[in-house]
């Protein structure tokens, strides 16, 4: 059976994204990351499906993306933040090997930045950030079945330990 070598979640700014793509190239598979797949589908970047369908459009097609990416990718996969907040996404998930990347407030606030490209956050980062954190640990600890620690720490290292870890 098709699947991914590793699935990818944590907050906005765990370095999802970034870290699962070095991750692939480690180890010689494809990345994949569902922001991508569902920005391909609506034709249009996560920021304006948020503004012209809204979050609930939004995270239908997450879900779907999520899906099929699981059934046919069979290298790395970097998941949206919140697209774990999903059900039908924790049973998938349940059966993968899943990388929680682990990220404090206040780097994950350096790392989105002010002007930030993520919707969520465009208002007020430090304290939506604050809040989508308190409310999403639970599920991220859940969820991982490997939990990496990124703080102060650059993504090559990170990639290190999950290698060591996966394989
Ligand atoms: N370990 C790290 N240390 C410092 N900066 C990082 C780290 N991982 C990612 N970043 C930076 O943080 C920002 C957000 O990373 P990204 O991979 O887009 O996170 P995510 O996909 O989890 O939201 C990017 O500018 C990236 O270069
Ligand atoms: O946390 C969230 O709800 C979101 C995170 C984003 O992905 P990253 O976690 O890769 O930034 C993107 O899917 C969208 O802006 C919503
Ligand atoms: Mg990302």
């Amino acid at each position: 059976m098709t699947r991914p070598k590793a699935v990818i979640i944590g907050p906005p700014g765990s370095g999802k994204t970034t870290v699962g793509s070095r991750l692939a190239e480690r180890l010689s598979v494809g990345f994949r990351d569902t922001d991508a797949d569902v920005e391909a589908v609506a034709g249009k970047p996560v920021g304006e499906i948020f503004i012209d369908e809204g979050e609930p459009r939004f995270r239908e097609l997450e879900h779907a993306a999520v899906r099929t990416a699981l059934a046919e990718h069979d290298g790395v996969l970097a998941l949206g933040g919140g697209a774990v907040l999903d059900e039908g996404t924790q049973l998938l998930l349940a059966e993968h090997t899943v990388v929680y990347l682990e990220v404090g407030l206040a780097d994950a606030v350096k790392r989105v930045g002010l002007a930030s490209a993520r919707p969520l956050l465009v208002l007020n980062p430090r304290s939506q950030l604050k809040r989508l954190l308190e409310e999403r640990l639970p599920v991220y600890e859940r969820l991982g079945t490997i939990t990496v620690s990124t703080g102060g720490r650059e993504p090559d290292e990170i990639v290190d330990q999950i290698v060591k870890e996966i394989s």
